[in-house]
């Protein structure tokens, strides 16, 4: 159970899981007060959260069980809301990784992929706010996909090569698929996660669904033999992500774009 739903004696319904997610920024934060502020916003449903918690405590076992029922609720249709916003989801993150297990010529691992695979759901609401509002710092996923849907309000940025955070803009009935660092691990480079952040600048709230799909915590990500030789020799030693996990929470967060390196680089 969340502190909240302590307090509430019951689980959350979807307003009060709307409102956990919520974020309001009001001015100009310390760096402190933002780290802080993030890890009061990320106490919600994101495998990472449920990871970096749980590692960093003996909170596991309790945190890990809430998991699991959430994921169970969900798979058992048990919240409708959640279940019938989360397939279509589902269904990109599935295709997506369908599109590039083939185009890498990996079809023999397709069951070993999925079958390692756990995900998690998350709905956010960015309140709108005049002037700058950084809604989430520059981070890169440490999942495989995250798979964004929003209402029609724009707000993803990504940092590129020539150092400029560009827009993200897509239209109403499109969703953002972002590369996590598992998967820039485990396709041996092949694929790059990029470095975003949200940033709001309109005058309505944003909300967005997330779907994000994650190797199981204690799954050895690791490049396929047929991704390593001469010409590409292997970028990254295996790791958990319990393990990046943890690395990242005493890091306090994801805010530099090369923590995979700086972690299992070779
Ligand atoms: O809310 C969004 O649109 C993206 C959120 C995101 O980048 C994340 O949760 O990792
Ligand atoms: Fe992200």
């Amino acid at each position: 159970m969340t502190l909240l739903e302590k307090k509430l004696g019951r689980p959350m319904n979807q307003g009060e899981l709307f409102k956990e997610t919520h974020i309001v920024k009001k001015k100009k934060e310390t760096d402190q007060e933002r780290v802080a502020s993030q890890l009061k916003w990320r106490n919600s449903y994101a495998v990472s959260d449920l990871i970096s918690q749980a590692s960093q405590s003996n909170l596991r076992p309790r945190m890990l069980k809430e998991y699991g029922r959430r994921l169970q609720a969900v798979q058992n249709g048990g919240s409708n809301l959640v279940h019938s916003c989360s397939k279509p989801l589902a269904k990109v993150d599935e295709k997506a990784k369908r599109m590039i297990l083939e185009s890498l010529e990996l079809q023999t691992y397709v069951d070993e992929f999925f079958g390692s695979t756990d995900y998690v759901f998350r709905l956010t609401r960015y309140k709108e706010i005049q002037g700058e509002n950084l809604g989430l710092a520059g981070h890169t996923d440490g999942n495989y996909l995250t798979i964004v849907s929003q209402n029609g309000i724009n707000g993803v940025q990504i940092f590129n090569k020539n150092v400029e955070w560009i827009d993200v803009n897509i239209s109403q009935n499109s969703c953002i698929v972002i590369v996590g660092d598992a998967l820039k691990a485990y396709t041996n480079g092949r694929l790059r996660s990029p470095y975003h952040r949200v940033a709001m600048v309109g005058n309505k709230d944003r909300f967005s669904l997330q779907l994000f799909s994650a190797p199981n915590v204690f799954y050895k990500i690791e490049a396929p033999k047929e991704l390593v030789d001469e010409e590409h020799p292997l970028l990254f030693k295996p790791y958990d992500l319990l393990g990046y996990a943890q690395y990242i929470a005493i890091r306090a967060n994801q805010g530099f774009p090369n923590v995979l390196k700086s972690f299992c680089g070779v």
